[in-house]
């Protein structure tokens, strides 16, 4: 079973509002199906903002621990990312994979603690009857915050652990995570060899780009890869290209 994050780097103009990039959805979708028909059986897709939801996300001052009460704001962020979940989907439909959304913010919340409770039931019925779910960045009730932002890889984290995943692959819009003379990183243990070198996303993001992803990651049992769109089909066929996380 493969959890894959689709960047929203990679799937969207990250700094034009709301401006999806076509040609690399369909690069994305045409990797997923091919492998989907090559024999891949288990696979969720998790698809971040890009320039869908951050911007919105910002404008309203809410970030994954300053949240809103304002439900206008709320939609406002949720509807911008149920926006891109549409094209997401229409690429795969488009391509016969069998893929049907998730929609976070009406299927878990965090605690007062922050803690993330996230019911995995419903994407384990539908991976069990041939479904693909696509879930996204989202925003989410958070008990004494209203509501904050939850980013993809968040949502993959928890789906990796809670689904027993196989594998995790993070397709983002550089080949790896990058040292800093620009060469990507084989491999990475421990967050403080690599502080140095990573740092947010150069767009509006509101979920800590690189930085946040690895740290992410690292905590997490399974390893994973981060890797560039040119190595998705690679990485859907077996390999590790890019950086592995463990
Ligand atoms: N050391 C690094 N190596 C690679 N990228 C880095 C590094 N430090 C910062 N970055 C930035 O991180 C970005 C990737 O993080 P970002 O959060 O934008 O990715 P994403 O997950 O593809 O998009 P989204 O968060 O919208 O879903 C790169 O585009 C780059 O600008
Ligand atoms: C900004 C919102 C709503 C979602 C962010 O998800 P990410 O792009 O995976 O960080």
């Amino acid at each position: 079973m493969i959890v894959l994050k689709l960047g929203g780097s990679v799937i969207t103009e990250k700094d034009r509002p709301e401006t999806l990039d076509g040609d690399a959805l369909e690069r994305a979708a045409d990797a997923i199906a091919a492998a989907l028909e090559g024999g891949l059986e288990d696979l969720v897709v998790v698809h971040g903002g890009g320039s869908f939801g951050h911007h919105n996300a910002s404008e309203h001052g809410v970030s994954t621990t300053e949240g809103t009460h304002d439900a206008n704001a709320a939609l406002d962020i949720h509807g911008a990312m149920k926006t891109l979940n549409q094209f997401v989907l229409r690429w795969l439909l488009e391509r016969d994979v069998q893929a049907v959304p998730v929609h976070p913010f009406s299927a878990g919340h965090r605690d007062r603690d922050g803690a993330l409770e996230f019911p995995t039931g419903q994407v384990e019925t539908m991976l069990g009857e041939g479904f693909v779910p696509v879930l996204h960045g989202d925003v989410i009730a958070h008990g004494g915050a209203g509501a904050t932002v939850i980013s993809g890889d968040e949502l993959v984290a928890e789906l990796a652990a809670a689904l027993d995943a196989d594998r995790i692959g993070l397709c983002s819009t550089v080949p790896g995570v990058l040292d800093d003379s620009d060469t990507v990183v084989d491999r990475i243990d421990d967050f403080d060899a690599v502080a140095d070198v990573l740092g947010a996303s150069e767009a509006t993001d509101v979920t800590g780009g690189m930085a946040g992803k690895v740290r992410t990651l690292l905590a997490l049992e399974a390893e994973a890869s981060i890797f560039g769109l040119e190595t998705l089909d690679a990485f859907l066929a077996g390999d590790n290209p890019g950086t592995t996380i463990d």
